[in-house]
This record gives C-alpha cells, sequence and structure tokens, in this order.
C-alpha cells in the first residue's frame, strides 16, 4: 500500500458543512490487544493545515491511516468529504526504474489520464517543487530531498483537495528539511488545500499548521487542540519571532503535561 499515493473513498455521511475530514469517537484496537487510538473527536473544515504531534507510539499514523482509509477504526467513524485525496509518507517510496518523470506521472496515469493532461500535469508539479532540469534523472541519481521532493511532485500532480502526510520530512537533515517546510507552505498559499500533517516536530507543527492537535501517550486521545493565528504566507523569519517559540513553548509545555 506504501508504494504509490492513494486515493481513499471513506464513507462521507455524517459530515457537517464546510467539513472536510471528521473523526467521530474513533478508536482502534489492534488484534494484538494494543489500542493505539481511542475515542478521537477530530473536525478538519476546509482549507485548515492540520499538525498533529504527539509523544512515539501514540497513534498518529495510525489515525492518519484511517483517515486515508488503509485502516479501519474499531469503534466510531471517519468521514471525508471527498475523494480527491493525496497521501505522502515518511519514505518518498519512488519506483528505481522510472525516470522523476515518469514517477511524477505514476497515479495520474494509474487514473488513465490522457497523456498530454499527465505531462502538463507532471511539467507543473516538478515545477512546484523546484525540479525542473531533473525530469530524465533516475532516483538514485538524487538527494534524499530531491526524493521527497519527486514524492510531493507526484501528489500535487494528482491536484487533491487534501492531503494526508505522515511524517514526510522526518528523514531529511535539517536544512532541507527547513526548506521544504517553506516550499509546503508555498504552495499551500497559493492553493489552499486541507492538510493533515504528521510530525514529530513541534516547530515544524507551528510553523507550517494553523491548528496543532497534541496527543496523549498510547492510547492516543486529543490532549490540546491549539490554534496558530499567523497569517499565510509565512516567511522563514517568522521562526524567530518571539510570538513563535512561545507556541512552541506551549506545546511543549503541554505534551510534558500528558506524560
Ligand atoms: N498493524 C499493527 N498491528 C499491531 N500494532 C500496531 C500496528 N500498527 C501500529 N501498531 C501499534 O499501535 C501503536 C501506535 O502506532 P502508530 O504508528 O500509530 O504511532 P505513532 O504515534 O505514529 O508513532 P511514531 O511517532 O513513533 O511514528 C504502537 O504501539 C504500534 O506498535
Amino acid at each position: 500500500m506504501n508504494l504509490i499515493d492513494t486515493v481513499n473513498d471513506v464513507d462521507a455521511r455524517h459530515l457537517t458543512k464546510g467539513t472536510v475530514i471528521s473523526a467521530s469517537g474513533v478508536s482502534k484496537e489492534f488484534d494484538s490487544g494494543t489500542t493505539a487510538v481511542l475515542d478521537v473527536d477530530l473536525d478538519i473544515a476546509d482549507g485548515d493545515f492540520v499538525a498533529i504531534v504527539g509523544p512515539s507510539g501514540c497513534g498518529k499514523s495510525t489515525l492518519l491511516r484511517m483517515a486515508a482509509g488503509l485502516e479501519a477504526p474499531t469503534a466510531g467513524s471517519i468521514a471525508l468529504s471527498t475523494d480527491s485525496v493525496g497521501v505522502i509518507f515518511q519514505e518518498p517510496t519512488l519506483l528505481g526504474w522510472r525516470s522523476v518523470q515518469a514517477n511524477v506521472e505514476l497515479c495520474a496515469e494509474l487514473a488513465r489520464l490522457p497523456k498530454s493532461q499527465r505531462r502538463s500535469r507532471a511539467a507543473v508539479a516538478i515545477d512546484a517543487v523546484g525540479l525542473g532540469g531533473f525530469e530524465k534523472q533516475l532516483p538514485r541519481m538524487l538527494s534524499g530531498g530531491m526524493k521527497m521532493r519527486v514524492s510531493l511532485a507526484r501528489m500535487l500532480a494528482k491536484e487533491p483537495a487534501v492531503m494526508l502526510l505522515d511524517e514526510p520530512f522526518g528523514a531529511l537533515d535539517e536544512m532541507t528539511r527547513l526548506e521544504m517546510q517553506n516550499e509546503l507552505l508555498r504552495l499551500y498559499t497559493a492553493r489552499r488545500f486541507t492538510a493533515l500533517f504528521i510530525t514529530h516536530s513541534m516547530s515544524e507543527a507551528v510553523f507550517l499548521a494553523n491548528r496543532v492537535v497534541v496527543m496523549s501517550p498510547r492510547p492516543g486521545r486529543i490532549a490540546a487542540d491549539i490554534r496558530i493565528d499567523f497569517a499565510y504566507p509565512r516567511e522563514p523569519e517568522l521562526r524567530y519571532d518571539p510570538r513563535f517559540t512561545a507556541h512552541v513553548a506551549a506545546i511543549s509545555e503541554t505534551l510534558r503535561g500528558t506524560e
């Protein structure tokens, strides 16, 4: 399932107007007996950028996988108002024998879009992630950051209304990570998709999101839902703003309080 970005077909009933993702009383107990997520209620409005932070193993990925339709809740329900969904994981999961261009076109190809449309969407997406000129390269010729850009472009080429991102920058070095955050924010500012973004980094969450949801240790529940009211576009210098630092400190404090 990790090989390509996926489209889900999760039940879209029970949604109130303007809500794009709605989780109601969602729990997940695996067959092993582990309860990963417990009684989560979460409504995400159209155009919201929601980051989820929480201790390792608290059920963040499980929640995202349920939103993507890759796992079913064992209690409650999770609904999306659209089937225009792109999912991106920590590993870029590119096909090694396909060029950058062919990797970016993959989802459009699977969706049987005509060649001309595939080409034009891929060209726009490749340009948007700053990979113009690398179209013919194979993944093994690219750095980790470039591979993640290809992965991002592949998702953008689908032009999804909802993006589910599971620690997409977690494996990158600090410099590349900050660059990718700037890039993603630029795209978000231009396109205003709805995003659910999982991260371990509190500063990444505050920089990107307009809401940061803090989860408790397993079984993961929502411990806090914090609004980040910096306007978009956000400039890299925001990271040095005392209000930014205060948000990060408050989230850190909240996380400590859940232990
Ligand atoms: N398929 C599975 N079968 C059994 N247990 C699982 C499965 N997937 C996840 N778990 C367990 O559920 C819990 C939550 O896992 P999950 O990956 O959702 O946490 P996470 O918050 O994303 O962790 P991390 O921050 O380390 O990536 C963990 O204890 C994990 O071992």
